[in-house]
Order: C-alpha cells, then sequence, then structure tokens
C-alpha cells in the first residue's frame, strides 16, 4: 500500500491525453521526414545508460543534471538521458566510428531533466533534431540550421526567429586579446549575463562593455562588435556570424546576443535559439561543440534540437477530428469503406452507445455518414 494518490505523478511529469498525444507524434514524425529529405539517418538510442558514457562524452556535461540509479542487473550507476545529443556522440565515436563523415543522423524521443525551469517547470520533454558529426565549419552551421527552419516549417511553427550566440568568445577573448585574469573570467561572464556595466567597471573590464551593447538586431549587433579590437579573435566570428545571418534573414528574423551562454554548455564557437510566434519561450536550440573519443581524439560537431512539447500546447500537429458513429448492426464492408476514405469509425458495442458523447463528429445513417 502507498500513501501517494493513484493519480498523482511526480512533479514535472504529465500524461498526454488525446488529442495531444497524437500530435506529439504527428510533429515528431513531420520533423523527421524534414530532416530525411537532407540526408539524416534517424538512430534510436536506449532511454538510460551507463552515466560515465552520459558525462564523459561531450565536453562539460555535467553530472548534476542527471536523474540516476543503480541497475539491480549490472550493479553500474545508470542515467536517464537528458540530451541524446551526448548519446548520438556516443553512437557516432563507437558503433559509427567508421562511417564516412560528415555523418548526418536525426533522432527523437524523451528525455528528462532532474529539475525544470521557471518557464519550463516539465522534467521529461519530446526532443528531436540532428547532429552533423565530423565538422563545424561555417558551411555545416549553414547547413542545420537551414534543416532547421525546414523542420520548423513542417511542424507548422510560422514567425520563426533565430538568435546567435558565440558561446565560447569571452573565454577567447579574456585569454588573448582583452587579458583578463582566469580566476576573474567567472564573474566577468555573471556580469555579462546580467548586463551589469557597473560591474565591468568595477572589475577593470571595461573593454567588455560593448558586448552588451551589442545584443540585438544582427546588423547594429555587428557593427557595434565590430568596435572591439580584438584582432582575429573576434573578426573570424563576426566574419562567419554575417555570412549564417546571410542565410537566415530572408526567412526569419535574426538577432545576435554574443555573451549569452544559459543552456549553452558544451557548445563552442557558434550557438543559436530558436522562437516561433505566439509559442512562449525557446523552441529549440543548437550550435557547435567538440565529441570525444574514448582515446581522447576530439571530433567536431553541429546540430540542433527542438522541443516538441511547447508546440503541442500551442495547438500544432492536430488533425482535424473526422470520427464518425457506427450504429448497431452497421455492415463490416461499410466500416471498413469508410475507413479506406479517411474516415475513424466507432463502432456501437452495446444499444446504449451514443456517437455524441463518444466524441463523433458523423453518424451512418445507413446512406452516409451525416454531421451531428
Ligand atoms: N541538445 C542541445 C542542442 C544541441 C544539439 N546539437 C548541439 N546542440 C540542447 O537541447 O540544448
Amino acid at each position: 500500500m502507498t500513501d501517494i494518490a493513484p493519480g498523482l505523478l511526480p512533479e514535472g511529469l504529465h500524461d498526454r491525453l488525446p488529442p495531444e498525444a497524437e500530435s506529439a507524434a504527428t510533429l515528431l514524425r513531420a520533423v523527421m521526414d524534414a530532416t530525411a529529405t537532407h540526408g539524416y539517418e534517424r538512430v534510436q538510442p536506449p532511454l538510460a545508460e551507463f552515466e560515465a558514457n552520459l558525462v564523459g562524452r561531450l565536453k562539460s556535461t555535467r553530472q548534476q543534471d542527471l536523474l540516476r540509479f543503480v541497475d539491480p542487473v549490472s550493479q553500474r550507476t545508470l542515467a536517464l538521458r537528458p540530451d541524446m545529443t551526448a548519446q548520438v556522440g556516443r553512437i557516432a565515436t563507437t558503433r559509427m566510428a567508421g562511417t564516412a563523415r560528415p555523418l548526418r543522423l536525426a533522432y527523437g524521443g524523451a528525455v528528462l531533466k532532474v529539475r525544470g525551469t521557471q518557464l519550463r517547470p516539465e522534467r521529461e520533454m519530446l526532443q528531436t533534431g540532428v547532429e552533423l558529426i565530423g565538422s563545424d565549419t561555417v558551411a555545416a552551421v549553414a547547413e542545420v540550421l537551414r534543416v532547421a527552419l525546414d523542420a520548423l516549417e513542417a511542424a507548422g511553427v510560422t514567425g520563426v526567429s533565430v538568435d546567435l550566440t558565440l558561446p565560447n568568445l569571452v573565454e577567447a577573448l579574456a585569454a588573448g586579446p582583452m587579458p583578463l585574469a582566469a580566476d576573474k573570467v567567472p564573474e566577468l561572464q555573471a556580469c555579462l549575463d546580467g548586463k551589469d556595466a557597473a560591474g565591468l567597471t568595477a572589475l577593470g573590464a571595461d573593454a567588455y562593455q560593448p558586448l552588451i551593447a551589442a545584443a540585438g538586431p544582427i546588423d547594429q549587433a555587428l557593427k557595434r562588435l565590430r568596435t572591439l579590437n580584438a584582432g582575429d579573435v573576434i573578426e573570424e566570428r563576426l566574419d562567419a556570424v554575417s555570412i549564417l545571418a546571410d542565410g537566415l534573414r530572408n526567412r526569419v528574423g535574426v538577432t545576435l546576443d554574443p555573451t549569452e551562454r544559459h543552456g549553452f554548455e558544451y557548445q563552442s564557437w557558434i550557438g543559436f535559439s530558436l522562437f516561433g510566434e505566439g509559442i512562449p519561450g525557446e523552441i529549440g536550440r543548437g550550435g557547435s561543440y567538440t565529441i570525444v573519443h574514448a582515446d581522447g581524439r576530439e571530433e567536431k560537431a553541429v546540430g540542433f534540437s527542438i522541443y516538441l512539447d511547447p508546440l503541442v500546447s500551442a495547438g500544432l500537429g492536430r488533425s482535424e477530428r473526422r470520427r464518425v458513429f457506427l450504429p448497431l448492426g452497421t455492415d463490416e464492408s461499410v466500416a471498413a469503406g469508410l475507413r479506406a476514405q479517411g474516415w475513424a469509425t466507432v463502432a456501437a458495442i452495446s444499444q446504449g452507445c451514443n456517437g455524441t458523447k463518444l466524441g463523433c463528429t458523423h453518424q451512418w445513417n445507413g446512406l452516409e455518414a451525416a454531421p451531428l
């Protein structure tokens, strides 16, 4: 016996009911189909795996993000996946290590985070996306962004905007052209995260002020960042961003927030967040990163993930419900004919069945499906 109410689920975990359960499946199918047209092939990693493999593969996947448990069979610590990108990295560097690069893989499934966020308290999420393994050049990132936009379009998202970010820029500046002691970098990052201009001054990091002012629409942001006197570290990145923005701007809105790091724990030179009109918060993100092989060799990669839950909540993926009620005694060949025409048939199995109560839109009257 338990003192937990039978309908209660742990915080952040939910059932998906009709019609949303079907919408989620429809959206996942739409995204997978769109990515397949670009040559991305689907892999299906398991729900849980050895913890050590999940944290070791990507630079900076953190143990505290994992829901862990001891497996009574292997006696080892397993973790539920919080993100499928690390698993795809494992597949790419083990079973598919010998497959030609760039390797294009797609995925979709449930992931579980230890903690939700204020905006998204859910802990289980339906994640889908692609990873392009073997390259993180501008051409590779441009392709991944194109695939992401096609996937969002296939899912019915409109008014898309992309916010680009430069996750390891500040670190590179501090270690190079705009020197700051390594132990001060976390404080510097915190000031930049909080857009705290006074904090930068107090830290003796006034050279970094343009980074705060630069966040915003892409052209203005690039112009402001060009005023930073930081040589190649910044010029190379800005040239790359400018090429990426040119590929995006005729399709979607583009902004740049050079110091945004939240949610970009393992991304390297470029990251991006995806937004859709009328959908609160971020609906996806991605960027470049490094996968570490078992022998220590590093491989570049880039990818994106879309989280389908906010799309489902926004009502995307719904199909028109054409449900026809079949009164008792309706001929089975009639029923089969209706199904072949695309109807969902809901057959009475006793005298008391009522089409309206069973959510039917139509009823078979012996001649045709008549509206209810
Ligand atoms: N999996 C990352 C996004 C990503 C995919 N590939 C690279 N980055 C996330 O969900 O935040």
